[in-house]
């Protein structure tokens, strides 16, 4: 029997952030693998027109779930959706709710977050730092409270190239910044913003940053420990491989690729590519759990859930088997065959954005025109453009981050709770993990049957033919100008001529002599 799993039976857990990608995979690994929990309590808002219990019921009835239900039939009973707002200063939780989960909570894991590069820093501070107080100011009222576990990222300190597991204290203290939102003008905040993340990319780290430096500030009265993943990626092993359900990281680039829109990137290619499975951040962030809750270590210890440390992979070999992948694997209807490559400069960038991103999505639009539909190319091409430019900084750096913490948590774990919440990712076949990716951006992102494949492969082969016929015309014409244009050009191509006759001379008086 698994310590773990049995660490978790009867106990009743707060999760936030339950509806996003880690979120759904924590919560379907702690319902597979404890079925005897008591409760699974979630902090969720209205959306898309959903209620709460419309969210709940559509998560618990989607493929994720589907291996949950047979061990923990009654799961609907064991989730309880709680409405909460984490935009609003108090999270907008109800009194009576909130005195439930004050007296009930067992075990804390904090996953929500605005996981946008580009936030407004007010809305980030408010989601990444305030709320963050918040949840552990009512933690800190919790008697039954075992653990906290703060999901933050990897990339918190990303302006650092070596990061050791501890907390990187930023310039300005966070309790100045959140003070600061409530009486700033938007104006002030946007041209003070590049101050404050200084030599941060975006404002997500910045605010993930601060995020932990609330939590350390709260650290002395609660048992806290810290989650650091990488680039978040699809299911490596469970509940089934290649799950995703999001477009944040990899997933988006890779339909961008595979429908034939992105054909150039700015990355380079030995730089590590550290991403991480979404199961294996779920595995080692319960261990996490239960290890914190049983130990209790003296101070707050942060984990860092990676893969370049393990089992390196880079961007330029990633990026090939993604393409190999679309072989077996290619997505329908796509825009031009797909092929894309890392540049490493920013002139040669541009140039590829001109000629092989902006200049067919103007051709595409203007043949769209004339057959009398709206064009939309070119703005779906800005779009493309502007979210690869804001992933750029992360493919053209590697980190190092040190993994002592996971390494000693991996070695306290038992044979059977190594096996079955495994984060040892120095098993991964990287190969294997893209292929069983890109089948799942396909599946599940695109929804797409996999009976449509003998189609799309005709489809990409028409695409090459489209290609080679529009290349040959343009040649045609481009030489038709030179020759109208220019002597030499003139001489050449009688020249060429001449030796073309002449070859198909000699062949056909040494075939007729044969005879
Ligand atoms: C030598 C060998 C040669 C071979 C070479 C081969 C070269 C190969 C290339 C092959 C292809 C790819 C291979 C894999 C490479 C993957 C690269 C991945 C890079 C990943 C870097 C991630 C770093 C993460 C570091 C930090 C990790 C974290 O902690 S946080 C989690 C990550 N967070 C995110 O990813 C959020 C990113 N998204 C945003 O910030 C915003 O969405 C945005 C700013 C990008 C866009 O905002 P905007 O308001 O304009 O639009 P929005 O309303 O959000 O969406 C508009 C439409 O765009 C779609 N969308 C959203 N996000 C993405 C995305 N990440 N990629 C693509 N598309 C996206 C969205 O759905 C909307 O679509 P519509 O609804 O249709 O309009
Ligand atoms: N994805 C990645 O690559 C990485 C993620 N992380 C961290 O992992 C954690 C989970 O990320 P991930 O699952 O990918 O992110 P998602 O964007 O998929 O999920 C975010 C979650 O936060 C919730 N949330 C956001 N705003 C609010 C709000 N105002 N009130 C209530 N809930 C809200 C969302 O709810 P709703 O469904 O209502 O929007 C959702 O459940 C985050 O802390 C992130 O920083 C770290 C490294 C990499």
């Amino acid at each position: 029997m698994s310590t773990i799993a049995a660490f978790y039976s009867g106990k009743s857990i707060l999760i936030t952030g339950a509806t996003g990608f880690l979120g759904k995979v924590l919560m379907e690994k702690l319902f597979r693998t404890s079925p005897d929990l008591k409760v699974i309590y979630i902090l969720v808002r209205p959306k898309a027109g959903q209620t709460l219990q419309q969210r709940v019921f559509q998560i618990l009835n989607s493929k994720l779930f589907e291996k949950v239900k047979d061990v923990c039939p009654n799961v609907h009973e064991k989730i309880r959706a709680i409405y909460a707002d984490l935009n609003q200063n108090d999270l907008a939780i109800s009194k009576e709710d909130k005195q439930e989960l004050l007296s009930c909570t067992d075990i804390v894991f904090h996953c929500a977050a605005t996981v946008r590069f580009d936030d407004h820093l007010r809305h980030a501070v408010q989601l990444n730092v305030t709320a963050t107080q918040q949840l552990l100011l009512m933690a800190s009222q919790m008697p039954k409270l075992e653990a906290f576990i703060h999901i933050s990222t990897a990339f918190s300190n990303c302006n650092l190239k070596h990061i050791d597991e501890v907390i990187y204290p930023c310039p300005v203290e966070p309790k100045k910044i959140i003070d600061s939102m409530e009486w700033l003008d938007d104006a002030i905040i946007d041209e003070i913003t590049p101050k404050l993340i200084g030599d941060r990319p975006n404002t997500y780290t910045y605010t993930k940053a601060l995020g932990e430096m609330v939590v350390q500030q709260e650290s002395s009265n609660l048992n806290i420990a810290i989650v650091r993943p990488s680039i978040v990626g699809a299911t490596w092993q469970e509940p089934f491989p290649g799950w995703v359900d999001n477009l944040n990281g990899p997933s988006g680039l890779i339909i961008a690729a595979g429908k034939g829109f992105l054909r150039a990137i700015r990355g380079t290619p030995k730089a590590v590519a550290d991403l991480i499975p979404v199961d294996t951040v779920a595995n080692l962030t319960l261990a996490v759990g239960w290890y914190t809750a049983v130990n209790r270590p003296k101070s707050t210890l942060i984990y860092h859930c990676t893969s370049g440390n393990f089992n390196p992979c880079y961007w330029g070999k990633m990026g090939f088997q993604v393409l190999a992948a679309f072989e077996k694997i290619p997505f329908e209807r796509a825009f031009r065959r797909p092929y894309a490559d890392f540049t490493t400069n920013t002139i040669t960038t541009q140039y590829w954005n001109a000629v092989s991103h902006r200049a067919p999505a103007i051709i595409y639009d203007f043949y769209l025109r004339l057959t009398g539909r709206k064009p939309r190319m070119t703005k779906l091409m800005n779009r493309l453009l502007r979210t690869v430019s804001m992933l750029e900084y992360f493919l053209n750096r590697s980190w190092e981050w040190s993994t002592y913490n996971t390494e000693m948590l991996m070695s306290e774990l038992s044979p059977e709770d190594q096996r079955v919440f495994n984060f040892d990712v120095r098993q991964l076949n990287w190969l294997e993990y893209i292929e069983n990716y890109v089948l799942g951006v396909k599946k599940y992102l695109l929804k797409e049957d996999m009976a449509g494949v003998p189609k799309a492969k005709q489809h990409l082969k028409r695409l090459r033919n489209i290609h080679y016929l529009f290349n040959t015309a343009l040649f045609l014409i481009a030489w038709r100008l030179l020759i109208a244009r220019s002597q030499m050009a003139r001489n050449v191509w009688f020249f060429i001529v001449n030796f073309c006759y002449k070859f198909l001379s000699y062949f056909r008086a040494s075939s007729t002599l044969k005879v």
